[in-house]
C-alpha cells in the first residue's frame, strides 16, 4: 500500500528501540496512524497473522463506535475458578507496568494497548468439547493492535526488547499482509461466495421437544418456588458441507448487524464470534453504562402490534424487570448516581425486538471494568433469579456445554476502562463444524413451543452468516 504505514511503524519502532534503556521484559509499544476501515473486513482480509481477536462496538446516541482488532499475542493472561479475574487484573497489571509507550506527536491521542478477550458463562475445572482451548477466562495482549475512533484510527505494534533482533523478519512480513490487509478491506464489501456452510450441511442438535421438555423442567421448578426464572440454552451443531472460513462468516455477520458489538476471540483453530445486543458494562473514568435486556419478540408481519404487544406483555415486562432490578441492586451502592428509567424502551435488530432499558451511573471511585463484570456477571438476562440457585439448575439440567457463549467479551486498558458484551447471538467456528447456541428466559407463565421459537429467532444472525437462510 502506498501509505507508507509499514515504513512508517519499522522506522518508529527503531527510533524507539535506539532512544530506550533496553531493560530485558520490557514491551516496547509504537503507534502510526492508519487508515479508517471496518474493523470486521480488516480481520478477514489477513489471513495470517493469528490468534485473532475483534471487538466492535455499534454506534451509540452519545458515543463514538469503538473497533479493536488484535493480530498475534505479545502476550496471554488467563484465569480459573472463581477468582478468574482477579488473577487476570493482576497479571496484566504487571505487563501494563513493563510497557514503554512510545508516541510521536501525530499519534498523541491513539488510545492505548489493551487487552481484548472473555471469560466462560461459569468457571469449570476442565471445559468440555468444544470447547477446550478456552480458558475461564482469557485475554490477548495483541502483537498488532488496530483501534478506530472517532473516524480517526491507530495501529500499534509491541514488541519485547530482547526479541527485537529475532523477530525483525516475522514482523515485516506480519506488517507486509497486515498493509495489504488495509488495501482490501477498503474495498466494498464482497459477499464471497465461498463465505457459507455449503449446499446441504446438517444441522443437528437439541429437538424442540427437547427444548420444549427442558422449559417444562424449568417451570415445575419455578412453580415449586425453588427459582423465579431461570434461562436455559441450547447447542446445535452444523455440520458443513465445506470448509468453514471463520474470517469470512465474521465479516458477514458484522455487516449485516451493524448495531450490535461484534466480537471475535480465538483460542486454537477455532474462534467464538458473534453480534451481541446487549452490553454487560462500559467504564470511562467513572461514568459506566450498562443494558438491562430481557423480553423477545419475533419480527414478523404487523411488526408494529408485535411491539406494542411486547410492551403491554405482563409476562414478558417481570422477566425484564427481574434483570433491571438485579442491575441496579449490584451497582447502586458502588455508584454515587445511577439513572435507571421507570419503564423499558424497544431495542429493535432485524430479526428480533427486545425489552430495553439503558442504566447510566457515576462511580464512587475507580473500580476497575473487570471487577465491575465480576459482580454483574451473569446478570439474570442469561442465568435467572435468585442467581445461585438458577446458575445450580442450569448446572444440572442443562444437556450441552455452553462454554462462553453468555459469558462475556470485551477489552480493558491500563487505566481499567473497558467495554464488555454479554456473549450472546454468537458460535464456535472452525474449519469443520460451527456450533450455535441460543437461551430463552423462562418465568411463571412462559409457553415451551413459544420458547422454543425465541431460540430459532436468536439463531439468525448466526445462521445468515453461515449462509444456511
Ligand atoms: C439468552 C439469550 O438472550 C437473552 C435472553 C432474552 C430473553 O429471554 O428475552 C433477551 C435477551 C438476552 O438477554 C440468547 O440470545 O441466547
Amino acid at each position: 500500500m502506498s501509505s507508507g504505514l509499514g515504513t512508517d511503524l519499522l522506522a518508529r519502532l527503531s527510533r524507539a528501540t535506539r532512544r530506550g534503556a533496553g531493560s530485558a521484559g520490557e514491551i516496547v509499544a509504537v503507534v502510526a496512524p492508519a487508515p479508517v476501515v471496518p474493523a470486521a473486513r480488516l480481520v478477514a482480509a489477513c489471513a495470517s497473522a493469528t490468534p485473532i481477536v475483534l471487538f466492535q462496538a455499534p454506534p451509540r446516541d452519545d458515543e463514538e463506535p469503538l473497533g479493536i482488532v488484535g493480530f498475534g499475542e505479545i502476550a496471554r493472561v488467563e484465569g480459573s475458578g472463581p477468582e478468574r479475574l482477579v488473577q487476570v487484573t493482576s497479571a496484566a497489571r504487571k505487563l501494563f507496568a513493563s510497557l514503554r509507550e512510545e508516541r510521536d506527536a501525530d499519534a498523541g491521542s491513539a488510545p492505548g494497548p489493551r487487552f481484548v478477550g472473555g471469560l466462560s458463562f461459569r468457571t469449570e475445572a476442565h471445559h468440555e468439547p468444544p470447547w477446550t482451548s478456552f480458558a475461564d477466562a482469557s485475554f490477548s495482549l495483541p502483537r498488532w493492535i488496530y483501534v478506530a475512533r472517532a473516524g480517526e484510527a491507530w495501529l500499534w505494534l509491541l514488541v519485547r526488547e530482547e526479541d527485537l533482533a529475532s523477530e525483525r523478519s516475522s514482523i515485516e512480513a506480519e506488517l507486509a499482509s497486515i498493509e495489504a490487509a488495509f488495501v482490501a478491506a477498503a474495498q466494498p464489501a464482497q459477499d464471497a461466495p465461498s463465505h457459507g456452510a455449503g449446499e446441504g450441511a446438517k444441522i443437528e442438535g437439541t429437538s424442540r421437544e427437547a427444548f420444549c421438555s427442558l422449559v417444562r423442567e424449568a417451570l415445575d421448578a419455578i412453580r415449586a418456588g425453588e427459582i423465579d426464572k431461570v434461562v436455559p440454552v441450547a447447542a446445535s451443531r452444523v455440520c458443513p458441507t465445506r470448509s468453514l472460513d471463520a474470517r469470512a462468516v465474521l465479516a458477514r455477520i458484522a455487516d449485516a448487524y451493524a448495531e450490535t458489538t461484534r466480537f471475535a476471540v480465538q483460542r486454537g483453530e477455532r474462534v467464538f464470534l458473534g453480534a451481541s445486543p446487549e452490553r454487560l458494562i462500559s467504564r470511562r473514568g467513572r461514568v459506566l453504562s450498562t443494558d438491562g435486556l430481557a423480553g423477545t419478540v419475533r419480527r414478523g408481519e404487523g411488526d408494529a402490534s408485535l411491539v406494542r404487544a411486547l410492551l403491554a406483555s405482563p409476562k414478558e415486562r417481570r422477566e425484564h424487570a427481574l434483570v433491571v432490578e438485579s442491575i441496579a441492586s449490584v451497582l447502586g451502592p458502588r455508584c454515587a448516581s445511577l439513572d435507571v428509567p421507570e419503564t423499558p424502551t424497544i431495542r429493535s435488530l432485524p430479526n428480533v425486538h427486545h425489552l430495553w432499558t439503558p442504566i447510566r451511573g457515576a462511580l464512587h471511585d475507580d473500580t476497575h471494568v473487570l471487577a465491575l463484570v465480576e459482580a454483574l456477571h451473569p446478570t439474570p438476562a442469561v442465568s435467572g433469579t435468585p442467581r445461585d440457585r438458577a446458575t445450580a439448575w442450569i448446572a444440572a439440567h442443562e444437556p450441552d456445554a455452553r462454554g462462553w457463549y453468555t459469558g462475556a467479551v470485551g477489552w480493558f486498558d491500563a487505566a481499567g476502562d473497558g467495554d464488555f458484551a454479554v456473549a450472546i447471538r454468537a458460535g464456535l467456528v472452525s474449519e469443520d463444524e460451527a456450533w450455535l447456541y441460543a437461551g430463552a428466559g423462562i418465568v411463571e407463565g412462559s409457553d415451551p413451543p413459544a420458547e422454543y421459537a425465541e431460540t430459532r429467532a436468536k439463531q439468525a444472525p448466526m445462521l445468515v452468516a453461515l449462509g444456511i437462510v
